[in-house]
């Protein structure tokens, strides 16, 4: 790497783009026939795409998202009732700005906790706080965090991020602490922020999930009122995956 005070400023200042690029640019004698204007855009450009990179990094590794999924590998051609033009508006996230919720529904396997990180990476990509959580050991993490003086950070990160995933709702009743819990998430996050929720079971069960008609209202009410629905039939793209020839 060159010696040059400029260098060793760029990195004190944090620059860490412009610094390599410049570094670069000055090992790189075609760069002699760059104007100054172009030079420093170039640096700049790397600066900016530096930072971009980093964001989007934390971004991801704080959603921790269960799919490497991006919404350009969607598979539209697959016969899962997608409406595409519902989901072309949907990964342009607009509805995120609104703050409304996504109900995807379907049998096991069709595709929705990869369509929910589809959606999530892009949202990550728009700059958007993401967290990914599969409900059975959501409420199993809230009752051990309750125990150990966790519970109330966790469930203000629960509230505050934009985009909250819910993945695989439904697959239990949920007890008294659950039901009260997912309450307080949900009252946090009304008309404020977004919540996908996925599900293989079609809304019209959820009340008996919740076990509790007051509850039920109340959470449903938060949760469903508001949403766009994805409801997905077919079948289930593990199998497919799985008879396709090596
Ligand atoms: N568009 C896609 N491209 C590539 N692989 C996909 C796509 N959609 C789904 N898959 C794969 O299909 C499998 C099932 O998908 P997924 O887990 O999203 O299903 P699901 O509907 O959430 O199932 P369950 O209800 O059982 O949780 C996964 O292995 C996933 O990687």
């Amino acid at each position: 790497m060159l010696a040059h005070p400029t260098l060793d400023r760029l990195t004190a200042m944090g620059l860490v783009g412009m610094a390599r690029a410049f570094d670069e640019l000055a090992a790189n004698t075609e760069a002699d026939s760059l104007t100054h204007p172009e030079w420093l855009a170039l640096l700049l450009d790397r600066e900016w795409g530096f930072r971009h990179d980093r964001k989007l990094s934390a971004r991801l590794r704080f959603a921790k998202l269960r799919h490497q999924a991006s919404p350009e590998d969607i598979d539209y051609r697959s016969a899962r009732g997608l409406d595409r033009a519902l989901l072309v508006k949907l990964v342009a996230g607009d509805w995120i700005g609104a703050h409304d919720n996504l109900v995807i529904t379907g049998p096991t396997g069709v595709g929705k906790s990869w369509l929910a990180c589809a959606l999530g990476h892009k949202a990550c990509r728009d700059d958007r706080s993401v967290l990914y959580q599969r409900v059975p050991k959501l409420f199993a993490s809230l009752a051990l965090a309750r125990g150990d003086g966790r519970h109330e950070r966790f469930l203000r990160k629960l509230g505050s991020v934009q985009l909250l995933i819910l993945d695989d709702w439904g697959l239990e009743p949920l007890d008294a602490l659950a039901r009260h819990d997912l309450l307080e998430i949900l009252e946090e996050r009304y008309g404020r922020r977004s919540t996908i929720v996925t599900s293989q079971l079609p809304v019209t069960s959820w009340h008996q999930v919740i076990a509790d008609p007051t509850y039920a209202d109340a959470i449903l009410d938060r949760l469903v009122h508001n949403a766009h629905r994805l409801d997905l039939d077919g079948d289930s793209m593990r199998r497919s995956k799985g008879n396709r020839p090596a």
